[in-house]
């Protein structure tokens, strides 16, 4: 087994009284997209800087490449930061911003070819005030890119993007895995976190609610069917519990395939299933879950 490139164990972050990270563990290996998701103030950010080595943990431990990113700054020249706040000079020019950000970087940066794979070249020669959110938002993952980092810190990246730049952060995100890149994101979009992470983690109140594989997370958690039939109509033996509101039933299973099947030939010629919808879990229905606190495996 090769050692990971995040290792944290037993993590745990304190503001005065307020304990904000309380007892998290997991690891993050190389090539690997892991994304941290969670509800508002469930440590998400915490965590992340205090891998970043921004933030010393309370207690625990933090490993970065094998390192203390507290201790060891040296890490820094690894590693990617793109902020929720990159705090720019508005008065720079993107350009500018983009070759102060490579001057800082200890590898060689190509300033316009980043600048090109954020979709920025044509704006390069705009004043960063003047840049809309999302184009600002594209600005700091340039300034993350920049020095070809091999762990990337991607903090809620496509905030305030178009659905198409958002897309475009996509493919530039697994262009980046594909060449080897580490990344660990945090994201209030469920649906990129589905899209982009190899495993990911659901937080709540400073611990960790949830985590695995994507696949193994929803394949955890109960599929849906949803159908409508008159009034009175009694329902075959299932293997889920189904729940009847007026003519809407609704089956929470843990076993799709067989209940389909089920309901199907049992509907078969003598019933219609009228609005009949079917589906695993969601991230949705996992995330909404981690929120009420009433999980059901
Ligand atoms: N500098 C600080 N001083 C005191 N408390 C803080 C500080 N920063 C964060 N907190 C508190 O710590 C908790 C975790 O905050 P954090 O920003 O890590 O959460 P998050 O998961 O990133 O939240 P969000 O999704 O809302 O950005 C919150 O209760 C927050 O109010």
């Amino acid at each position: 087994m090769t050692t990971p490139v995040i290792s944290v164990r037993d993590l745990r972050c304190r503001y005065g009284q307020h304990e904000a990270v309380r007892g998290i563990d997991f690891e993050v290996q190389a090539g690997e997209l892991f994304a941290l998701l969670g509800t508002n103030g469930a440590g998400k950010t915490t965590t992340m800087e205090t891998v970043e080595g921004h933030r010393e943990p309370s207690s625990g431990v933090v490993r970065v490449f094998g390192r203390d990113p507290w201790q060891d700054r040296s890490i820094r020249r690894r590693t990617g930061i793109m902020l929720q706040e990159g705090g720019f000079a508005g008065d720079l020019t993107v350009l500018e911003t983009a070759r102060l950000g490579g001057a800082l970087t200890t590898r060689p940066s190509d300033v316009d070819g980043t600048l090109a794979a954020v979709g920025l070249a044509g704006r390069r020669d705009v004043r960063v005030r003047q840049l809309s959110g999302g184009e600002r938002r594209r600005l700091d993952l340039a300034l993350a890119l920049l020095g070809e980092p091999d762990l990337l810190f991607l903090d809620e990246p496509t905030t305030g993007m178009d659905p198409e730049s958002r897309r475009a952060t996509w493919d530039l995100v697994r262009g980046l895995l594909a060449r080897g890149t580490t990344v660990l994101l945090t994201t209030h979009y469920l649906e990129e976190a589905e899209r982009l992470a190899h495993r990911l983690a659901i937080m709540h109140e400073g611990r960790i609610a949830v985590s695995g594989r994507l696949v193994d997370v929803l394949a955890a958690h109960r599929a849906r069917i949803g159908f409508d039939v008159q009034r009175g109509t009694a329902l075959p033996p299932l293997v889920g519990t189904a729940e009847v509101t007026g003519t809407r039933v609704e089956v929470r299973t843990p076993d799709l395939q067989r209940d389909l099947h089920t309901l199907l030939t049992w509907a078969d010629g003598r019933v219609e299933l009228r609005g009949l919808r079917a589906h695993h879990a969601t991230l949705e229905d996992v995330f909404r879950g981690v929120r009420e606190e009433v999980l059901v495996a």
